[in-house]
């Protein structure tokens, strides 16, 4: 399955010189959707998740489906704002951008093990955040399993500690 050739790309989204990677046209492929979420499912195995994490909102359309494939809980990680109960947040920037990122505060136990995933790695910030948000509850990052990873920019650097997952690169 050549999941790249399903990933439409956009030139000058949301603003002039960034290239935007457009999964949808990925996502509307049942069988490369499937496809890609076996594969994440087969790397969190092997580092026996007992959860799965996701950055809103293409992070959910991922880390759902795959917590639901390996009959694991999906534990969001929300945009300010956004959840209900008590959570711990942090700032963080985008290569487009600034926001804060929050999850809920009993959301996870610690030493539960938890893979995190997301749809794209670009400057590594949201995944950063996302890993201090986990690691402050107590949770430990298994692995991080990505669609895409943008090679072109210093994400995996910021991420040498941890196991990393990508299935297509640019
Ligand atoms: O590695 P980074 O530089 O942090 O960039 C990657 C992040 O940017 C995009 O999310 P975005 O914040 O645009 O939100 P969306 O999923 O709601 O579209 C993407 O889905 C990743 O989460
Ligand atoms: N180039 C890009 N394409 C799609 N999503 C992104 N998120 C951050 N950078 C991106």
């Amino acid at each position: 399955m050549n999941l790249k050739e399903k990933i439409r790309v956009i030139p000058d989204f949301p603003e002039p010189g960034i290239r935007f990677k457009d999964i949808t046209t990925l996502l509307k492929d049942g069988e490369a959707f499937k496809y890609a979420i076996d594969r994440m499912a087969n790397f969190a195995n092997e580092r026996n998740a007992d959860l799965i994490a996701g950055p809103e909102a293409r992070g959910f359309v991922l880390a759902a489906p795959l917590a639901y494939s390996m009959g694991l809980g999906f534990v969001p990680i929300r945009k300010s704002g956004k959840l209900p109960g008590e959570t711990v947040s942090v700032s963080y920037e985008l290569e487009y951008g600034k926001d804060k990122l929050e999850i809920h505060r009993d959301a996870i136990q610690p030493g539960q093990r938890v893979i995190i995933a997301d749809d794209l790695l670009a400057t590594g910030g949201t995944i950063a955040s996302t890993i201090k948000l986990v690691e402050e509850l107590g949770g430990v990052v298994a692995g991080l399993a990505f669609m895409i990873e943008l090679t072109y920019l210093p994400g995996r650097e910021k991420l040498k500690d941890y196991d990393v997952l990508s299935l297509v690169q640019y």
